[in-house]
């Protein structure tokens, strides 16, 4: 039912289209300690089917993430003196934003992708979370609470740290539909995908779960897949919604429901070539036929 909706905001691939128009997506992330994270994210943007991606990342970390890849576009801004200016003067081109895949903890750079989260919101951007920048969400919720268009994407770690942080008490893990629902709610009912065996989405009102198959392999990095994907799915929800093509439905969820599934469809056709040896290198390569078959058949 999902998947028909899916199938229904993908966009049309037609000669009357520019550059750009189908995605131009942004993650805000990349440190000394991590270059592959927002690597991923972007590459899986693109493959996905946007038409150019942007990180801002730190100095050192941005000759690293180029050398990966001719296909992204890397801005060396995220530890500059005006960080968030040179972020801005990108944002009215920017139709998504996924902040945190490799972003680190250190304090300025939480500090600049914060600020960069308000000016995203102030356009009405969807911004995906993911990875540190959930950090920097359990130590200040406010600067994504209530955001319609604001998606989290924590794994067990995270959707831990943000529960406690949120309830001020232990989280008991016997109920995660509840848990799930109950932090959304505290969150302003925005969009949380806890990621795990079920992928669990709520927006507060309800609990979806994910189950397409994946495999046993649990490689670093496809958490990053899943965050980059969605940055482009969002948008394109999102514009699908302003149309008119998708009514009365969350398209943040269904956005969050399309990543998740593509993620594990990733990991299953992977997994049939490489086994124990499949890295998130080999998932990227299927995004390409595993979205054919999701959302194109
Ligand atoms: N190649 C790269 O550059 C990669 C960088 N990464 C980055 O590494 C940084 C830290 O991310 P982490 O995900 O390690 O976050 P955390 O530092 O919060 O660690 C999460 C920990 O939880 C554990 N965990 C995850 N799911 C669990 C479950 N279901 N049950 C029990 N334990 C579970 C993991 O083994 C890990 O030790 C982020 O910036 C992230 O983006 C990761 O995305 C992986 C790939
Ligand atoms: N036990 C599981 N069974 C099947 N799929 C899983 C399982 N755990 C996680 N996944 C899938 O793996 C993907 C990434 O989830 P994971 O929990 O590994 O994220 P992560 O820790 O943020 O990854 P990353 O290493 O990129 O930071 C999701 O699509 C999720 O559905
Ligand atoms: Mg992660």
């Amino acid at each position: 039912e999902i998947l028909s909706l899916l199938k229904t905001i993908v966009p049309p691939l037609t000669s009357k289209k520019h550059k750009g128009q189908d995605g131009r997506i942004g993650i805000i992330g990349g440190c000394q300690d991590y270059t592959g994270a927002p690597y991923f994210a972007a590459i899986s943007a693109l493959k996905v089917g946007a038409d150019l991606s942007h990180v801002f990342c730190t100095k050192d970390a941005a000759a690293v993430i180029k050398s990966y890849s001719p296909e992204l576009i890397v801005h060396p801004v995220l530890d500059g003196p005006n960080a968030v200016e040179e972020i801005e003067k990108w944002l009215p081109r920017l139709h998504g934003l996924v902040v945190g895949p490799g972003l680190g903890r250190e304090a300025a750079l939480l500090q600049t992708a914060q600020e960069v989260i308000e000016k995203t919101k102030a356009r009405d951007i969807p911004i995906v979370i993911d990875a540190d920048g959930l950090w920097l969400v359990s130590q200040q919720p406010s600067v994504i609470q209530g955001y319609r268009k604001g998606i989290l994407t924590p794994n067990l770690m995270e959707f831990t740290r943000l529960y406690e942080s949120l309830h001020h008490q232990p989280m008991d893990s016997t109920d995660q539909r509840r848990n799930v629902v109950q932090l959304s709610v505290a969150m302003g009912n925005i969009t949380l995908v806890l990621k795990g065996e079920q992928d669990l989405i709520s927006d507060g009102s309800g609990v979806m779960a994910c189950s397409v198959e994946g495999s046993g392999r649990r490689c670093g990095g496809q958490g990053d897949l899943l965050s980059g994907s969605l940055g482009v799915l969002a948008h394109w929800a999102h514009s699908a919604s302003t149309a008119g093509t998708i009514r009365s439905v969350n398209p943040s969820a269904v956005a969050a429901f399309g990543a998740c599934a593509l993620t594990r469809q990733c990991n299953n056709q992977a997994f049939q070539q490489h086994g124990r040896s499949t890295t998130t290198s080999d998932m990227i390569q299927e995004i390409g036929s595993a979205f054919r078959k999701l959302f194109e058949s």
